[in-house]
């Protein structure tokens, strides 16, 4: 008898297997709403013009194929850890701040949360928002954390839970570890103002919570990398010690090279050696050494003045092309189809995603009668839609909840 013969049939990602499914529909007016990753006007994945000169200049220099160290690239990690928390960064100018090169944002997670289960001494416990990416439960999970939950979401407003946020929070024991979407909050779309990021500083702060953000979609928010750093920035010069985790598959379209980073702050330069040691004790068993190819781009992009620039510019004209579609199918329901229901939620919301309130029973009729493809929690990847498929996918809606 087989080794695996008890082994079961586990169900589809509720984000991957969307692709999956629409893959699988040959109507040709089908919409993949599901995964995250951006798509030009023509519907089509897009390599960014600073990208490609980027890998250029790296080609030109001959890198060869030889290992990397164990966190990665040096120079790719310093300019990543600048990007993030900003030259006037107190840790970053103290040489405080430990960061790893990481497997994209998943790997970045999955590092932190195996340091913080084996090295943070007050709790096991990480709260995360509800709802979240639905990979960080599994996620953290398997790192040996103890996943809970925060409301973040109020159904009945489409808008932030800020009361059970804070509640929450301040009912949560002293010391758990509590995970922030530093900007485009997935799957909502809905990041809370300023003003409310500093309550929710200093609720971390009484509650002695340990922050760790994950910052997968900066510059990709507002079109403005500072501007969506904003929460991680405010935090760490209030003097929180945090956790982040980055990814450069949105923001620099790196999807497939799995380039990100994992930091912390540390109190000096002799506990940063310390925590550097023992992230490579927790990388090197887990996958020794991390792709090259995508750190290259991302140093060579990142430490250029000019494509540094040029690659703002493109990350804004991504962010800008999603917010012409919110207000596109904003006005479509409201106006030209009077679709029941208040949409002002899919302009005001941020980011890759809207989420649209569209209850499990109507992504599936969308699914199978109008082949418009989204998760089922009715979270819509934005960049799915252009020009050309808008108007169907809002005629599908309406007759979804007609
Ligand atoms: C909040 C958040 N964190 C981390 C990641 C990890 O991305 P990376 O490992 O590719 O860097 C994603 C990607 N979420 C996507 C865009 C894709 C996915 O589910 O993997 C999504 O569709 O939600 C994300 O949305």
């Amino acid at each position: 008898i087989s080794a695996w013969a008890t082994v079961p049939a586990g169900p589809p990602d509720p984000i991957l297997g969307i692709t999956e499914a629409f893959k699988a529909d040959k109507d040709p007016r089908k919409i993949n709403l599901g995964v995250g990753a951006y798509r030009d006007e023509h519907g089509k994945p897009y390599v960014l013009q600073t990208v490609k000169k980027a890998e250029e200049l790296v080609l030109s220099q001959n890198p060869g194929k030889e290992y990397l160290g164990i966190t990665g690239l040096p120079e790719f990690t310093a300019r990543a850890a600048l990007l993030a928390y900003g030259a006037e960064s107190a840790p970053l100018q103290q040489g405080s701040v430990s960061v790893t090169q990481a497997i994209s944002g998943t790997g970045a997670l999955r590092i932190g949360g195996a340091f913080l289960a084996r090295h943070y001494p007050h709790s096991k416990e990480i709260y995360v928002p509800a709802p979240t990416w639905g990979n960080h439960i599994p996620l953290f999970r398997d790192a040996g954390l103890d996943v809970k939950f925060y409301r973040y979401f109020n159904k009945s407003t489409v808008d932030l839970d800020f009361e059970g946020l804070k509640a929450d929070l301040l009912a949560a024991p002293e010391g758990a570890i509590v995970l922030l979407h530093a900007c485009a909050h997935n799957p909502t779309g809905i990041d809370p103002t300023p003003e409310q990021w500093a309550v929710i500083s200093d609720i971390v702060k009484e509650k002695k919570l340990f922050p760790f953000f994950d910052m997968a979609y900066q510059g990709f928010a507002s079109g403005n990398t500072a501007r969506d750093a904003f929460a991680l920035r405010h935090f760490v010069a209030q003097g929180h010690q945090v956790a982040v985790a980055q990814s450069f598959a949105k923001n620099m379209g790196l999807y497939g090279e799995r380039t990100g980073a994992f930091s912390l702050t540390v109190s000096d330069p002799e506990e940063k050696a310390r925590v550097d040691s023992q992230l490579k004790i927790i990388i090197r068993p887990m996958y020794s050494n991390p792709p090259a190819y995508g750190a290259r781009i991302a140093s060579a992009i990142l430490g250029d003045p000019a494509l540094y620039g040029q690659w703002e510019t493109e990350v804004k004209g991504m962010a800008d092309r999603i917010i012409s579609m919110r207000e596109k199918v904003y006005s479509l329901l409201t106006n030209d189809l009077k679709t029941p229901g208040e949409w002002g939620h899919i302009k005001s919301q941020i980011g890759m995603f809207s989420y649209t309130g569209l209850q499990t029973a109507q992504t599936k009729t969308l699914a199978q009668k109008a082949h418009v493809y989204m998760t089922a929690d009715g979270r819509i990847s934005m960049a799915g839609l252009n020009d050309g498929n808008v108007e169907y996918f809002a005629q599908s809606v309406d007759a979804a909840v007609r």
